[in-house]
């Protein structure tokens, strides 16, 4: 990567939002942590001049990849920019892994010379780097974040450099670098690893400015300051780009190191919180906190979520209790949720749950095709095609991993190898992963339609369906179910209800009892279930 000292002002890039934060709101509050942290915007603009001159100094240079594992912290956020402002590309981890897990992920980013990592993870990250450099890693130099409140020392293993120590050995008067071409990259981001293996999605300085704008767009920011809760992973997309719209608004950003209802609640009364978002796990969460932790809410809050969603109760709760929720729908790939669109309550129909609207995209096309002829489907509510995607808010490629990234972007498209249908209205109704799609009878069945209708069963807890295959090659749902603590069924019930609640063909012929594989972040691994049914495992 080419970079010049030189601010022209003609690149793109989201670090110009952290100068004009500086200029225009300096004063004004830009991280809360623990209550008692505070920083002005002038004091976080300049924390990460210095956090990118100590990085500079060590020798990071332009395209080198700093790896940095740690929860929502401020110094997760200064991270954001103190690393490209040194010219260099910042990769936050997935803090859910396990050491074997961090390891494939680590490979993929080789070589890289820095890992930040937070003081809750130091073990996890000392032995994944072990697992590497037995094979290849030259070890990286790993500089310790502790907690705000903890005696620093009494936590720096040997051979680590604390991260105040970094930012007091780096000069506030730094030159942020600015890369000469936008397409350059700012960061590489990991899917979940739903399907396999994660893929490190890389993101460019134009898509991150561009996508963080789009997100102010799409999420209604730009009609009073907005006060933004950390409850999505700043690892996940880069926090949906709301690490760099933050700044782009001057709004006040409250970190959370964990999530919890009683914390939701909390921030939203004490700081005024306005936004918050994330995986939607947060939807249950708020839905089965205990009186003790609610209260009313004192003024507007947005709640978006995206992923497969839980059942319909749920939703409605977190609107009965006076939340404004939206949802979304979108990948890692695509910087975030691409189409987001309101809830609306006490919806009786799971397919309401699916349809994402008449195309409320910002910047990207949106697009319902024929994989193969790339045709665009008809608006018949029917005819499956591939949700596809184009626009500057994508990656620009996986790290080390050309092959794929030519699949994704075959045709010109980004190819989301999810599937869906245009209803009249040409609203686009998400239906499934292409992988997860069932054709018993040859009939398209969407294993999340009978899985909403499975979770609606009073007695569980998460269910997953698969297509299992006879002896002649016809495929029939096979579903795995986990009861709710204490419930008792018998696979004849759970049929029963199928029976009651959807088509005779989308009803499971199978169902079997028992836990099912989720990856980091709670999704299925269905091709882990996949297996198990093919061998029969479960039987
Ligand atoms: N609202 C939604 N409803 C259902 N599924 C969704 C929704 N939004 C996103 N998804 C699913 O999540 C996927 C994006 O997730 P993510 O980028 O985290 O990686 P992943 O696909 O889970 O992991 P991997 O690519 O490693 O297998 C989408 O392609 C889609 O299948």
């Amino acid at each position: 990567m080419e970079v010049s000292n030189m601010r022209d002002g003609e690149v793109e890039t989201p670090m110009s939002f952290l100068e004009g934060a500086a200029r225009t709101f300096g004063d004004k509050i830009s991280i809360i942590y623990n209550h008692h942290h505070r920083f002005s915007w002038r004091q976080t603009h300049q924390r990460c001049l210095k956090l990118a001159s100590a990085l500079a100094m060590l020798g990071i240079s332009p395209n080198d990849v700093v790896a940095a594992l740690a929860p929502n912290t401020p110094a997760m956020y200064e991270l954001h920019f103190g690393v490209p402002m040194a010219g260099a590309i910042l990769s936050a981890l997935n803090t859910k892994l396990d050491a074997s897990a961090l390891a494939q992920i680590l490979e993929q980013l080789e070589p890289f010379k820095v890992i930040f990592v937070d003081y809750q993870f130091i073990d996890s990250t000392l032995k994944a780097c072990e697992m590497v450099s037995q094979k290849t890693l030259k070890p990286p130099l790993i500089i310790l974040i502790p907690d705000y409140d903890q005696e620093p020392s009494f936590l720096v293993p040997q051979g680590t450099l604390h991260y105040n120590e970094l930012l007091a050995m780096g000069q506030e008067d730094f030159k942020a670098l600015t890369p000469s071409n936008e397409s350059d990259p700012i960061s590489v981001n990991f899917t979940s690893g739903s399907t396999g293996v994660p893929k490190g999605a890389i993101y460019s300085h134009k898509g991150a400015y561009l996508n963080s704008l789009a997100t102010i767009a799409r999420f209604n920011m730009k009609q009073k300051m907005p006060v933004f809760l950390w409850t999505v992973d700043m690892f996940r997309c880069n926090g949906w780009c709301f690490t760099w719209a933050m700044a782009a608004l001057g709004g006040t950003n409250i970190c959370l190191r964990n999530v919890s209802a009683k914390g939701i609640y909390d921030a939203i009364h004490l700081y005024k919180v306005t936004h918050f978002c994330g995986a939607p796990f947060l939807l249950d969460l708020i839905a089965d906190a205990s009186p003790s932790d609610t209260r009313p809410l004192p003024h507007a809050v947005s709640v978006t979520v995206a992923g497969v969603l839980p059942p319909l109760q749920v939703l409605n709760k977190v609107v009965e209790l006076g939340f404004d929720l939206n949802i979304g729908y979108g990948m890692t790939e695509a910087l975030g949720p691409v189409i987001l669109r309101p809830w609306k309550p006490n919806s009786e129909d799971e397919f309401t749950k699916l349809n994402y609207g008449e195309n409320s995209e910002f910047i990207q096309e949106v697009d319902v095709k024929d994989p193969e002829t790339m045709k665009s489907t008809p608006h018949d509510g029917k005819t499956i095609g591939e949700i596809m995607f184009k626009g500057n808010t994508l990656m620009v490629g996986y790290a080390k991993n050309s092959q794929e990234t030519e699949k994704a972007f075959k045709g010109g498209w980004y190819r989301t190898r999810d599937v869906g249908v245009r209803q009249i209205n040409g609203s686009i109704v998400f239906k499934d992963r292409a992988k997860d799609i069932l054709y018993p009878k040859g009939e398209a069945v969407s294993s999340i339609e009978v899985e909403a209708v499975l979770l609606n069963h009073p007695k569980v807890l998460k269910a997953a369906v698969v297509g299992r295959y006879d002896e002649c090659f016809v495929e029939s749902p096979f579903a795995v179910v986990k009861l709710k603590d204490g419930c008792s069924a018998t696979a004849e019930d759970i049929i029963q209800f199928c029976e009651d609640h959807m088509a005779t063909h989308m009803v499971p012929t199978s169902v079997m009892f028992g836990d099912l594989p989720v990856n980091s972040t709670g999704k299925l691994q269905k091709f882990l279930i996949r297996e198990k049914v093919r061998t029969n495992k479960w039987e």
